[in-house]
C-alpha cells in the first residue's frame, strides 16, 4: 500500500513564495455557544461538549436553519497542533472538461455550474459546484486547439447565458455594457474571501438515505450557505472529491459498516480492513482552487470542522490560503432536533469524529 493516495497533495516543502499574512491572533476553536444572528436571537444551541443532540435551551426559537448565514472565524495554520500533512511536492495537473448551468432545486438562483475535472492522476470526474457568475475556470476557457464558437458554448466556456440560436461565447456589446455597469457596484463582495466546501463522496449517506452519517446534510447545507445573497456576491465553490468511504471506496466502506454493527466505531473499523483511518488527499482540491482562480492573498472561507483539512488544502507552497474557518454544525444540533439527520448511528458517528479524529465540534 502507498504511504498515501496517488493524489495526495505535496509534502510541506520550504516557502520561498510570497505568503499571506495571517492573523496575528490565535483562534483555536469556533464559538458554538456565542453566536448572536442579527435580530440578536441565540441561533446555535449552547457549548456541545459530546455529539448528542443536545437542543438549545429553547428549541427552535432561533432564526430558521433555512435563512441563517455561516458564522466564520480567522484561522492560524500555524497555531495547529499536531504534525504536518503529508503532502506531495508538486500538485496534480486539473484540467476542466466542461461545464453547464444547473438551475438547483434548493434555491432560486441563475448562476450554479457544475464543472467538470479531470486529471493526471486518476480516471475519475472530480467536480466543483460554482456559485455565483464571477467565478471562472482557467483550463475551460482557455483557447483549444480548433476551438470554434460553438465548440466553446458547448463545452461551457461562454460569458452570460446560452439562448438558443446565440452564435458567440463572448457578451454583445450590449450586454458588456450591462455587466460592466454591474461591476463595482459592491466592492466588498470583491473583497471578501468566498466560501468553499470540499466535500468527499458518500453514495450512502448523498444518494441511498443513510442515517450513518450526516454527509448528505452536509453537502445541502453548504449549497445552501453558497445560494444565500451575501455570498453568491462573493462566489462560492463545493469541490466534490470522489474519495467514498473516505479514500477506502463503496465496497470497503460497507465491509466497515458491518464491522460497525458488529460494535467497532467508524476508525477502528478502517483498522481492522487495514486502511487507513482516513485514506483521502486534498491536492486534486487545491489545483481545482487554484484553476478556478481561488489562490492568493484573498483567500477561503472553508466550510469544515476537521483541521487536517484545512492544512492540506492550502498546498505545499500555501497556494490557497484558508483565511476563515466556517464550521458545519450537524443540522439536528441547530434545530434541536427538528430537522437532520437523527439517532443512535449518527451519534456514534460524530462523536468518534470528535474523539478519535480531532474534529473540532466540542467545546472551547
Ligand atoms: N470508511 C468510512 N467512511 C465513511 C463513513 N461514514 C462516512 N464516510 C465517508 O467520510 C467522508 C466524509 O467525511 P466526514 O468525516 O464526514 O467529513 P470530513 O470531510 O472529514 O470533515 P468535514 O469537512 O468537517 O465534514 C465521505 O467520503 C464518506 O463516504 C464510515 O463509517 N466509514
Amino acid at each position: 500500500m502507498p504511504e498515501f493516495a496517488a493524489h495526495a497533495s505535496p509534502s510541506s516543502a520550504p516557502v520561498s513564495s510570497p505568503r499571506p499574512q495571517y492573523p496575528s491572533h490565535a483562534i483555536s476553536d469556533f464559538e458554538l455557544s456565542s453566536e448572536h444572528d442579527h435580530d440578536g436571537s441565540e441561533t446555535l444551541p449552547p457549548t456541545i461538549t459530546s455529539p448528542a443532540f443536545t437542543p438549545p435551551a429553547t428549541p427552535g426559537t432561533g432564526t430558521p436553519a433555512l435563512e441563517r448565514d455561516a458564522k466564520s472565524i480567522p484561522v492560524d495554520p500555524q497555531s495547529q497542533e499536531g504534525p504536518p500533512p503529508r503532502l506531495l511536492e508538486t500538485l496534480p495537473e486539473v484540467f476542466c472538461e466542461a461545464r453547464a448551468r444547473i438551475p438547483p432545486t434548493i434555491a432560486k438562483i441563475e448562476t450554479m455550474f457544475l464543472h467538470v475535472y479531470r486529471n493526471n492522476l486518476d480516471n475519475k470526474e472530480h467536480l466543483a459546484i460554482v456559485f455565483g457568475p464571477d467565478i471562472r475556470s482557467e483550463s475551460l476557457n482557455a483557447p483549444r486547439p480548433g476551438d470554434t464558437e460553438h465548440q466553446r458554448m458547448i463545452r461551457g466556456a461562454y460569458e452570460g447565458r446560452l439562448y438558443p440560436g446565440r452564435t458567440t461565447s463572448k457578451l454583445s456589446r450590449v450586454e458588456q455594457i450591462q455587466q460592466e455597469s454591474g461591476v463595482g457596484r459592491n466592492p466588498e463582495s470583491h473583497s471578501k474571501a468566498p466560501l468553499v466546501r470540499i466535500h468527499s463522496e458518500c453514495y450512502t449517506g448523498e444518494s441511498v438515505w443513510s442515517a450513518r452519517c450526516d454527509c448528505g446534510e452536509q453537502l445541502e447545507e453548504a449549497a445552501r450557505l453558497m445560494s444565500l445573497p451575501q455570498n453568491m456576491a462573493t462566489g462560492g465553490v463545493i469541490i466534490y472529491l470522489r474519495q467514498e468511504g473516505r479514500g477506502i471506496g463503496l465496497g470497503e466502506k460497507l465491509k466497515a459498516y458491518n464491522l460497525q454493527d458488529l460494535g467497532n466505531d467508524t476508525v477502528e473499523a478502517n483498522l481492522l480492513l487495514r486502511h487507513p483511518a482516513d485514506a483521502r488527499s486534498y491536492g486534486l482540491a487545491t489545483a481545482m482552487l487554484l484553476d478556478l482562480g481561488l489562490g492568493g492573498e484573498r483567500g477561503i472561507r472553508l466550510l469544515t470542522n476537521n483541521p487536517d483539512k484545512i492544512r492540506a488544502v492550502e498546498g505545499p507552497n500555501r497556494e490557497v490560503f484558508v483565511k476563515e474557518r466556517v464550521a458545519m454544525v450537524p443540522l439536528a444540533w441547530q434545530t434541536g432536533g427538528k430537522r437532520g439527520v437523527q439517532g443512535e448511528d449518527v451519534e456514534k458517528y460524530l462523536s468518534t469524529k470528535i474523539m478519535a479524529m480531532g474534529h473540532m465540534l466540542s467545546s472551547r
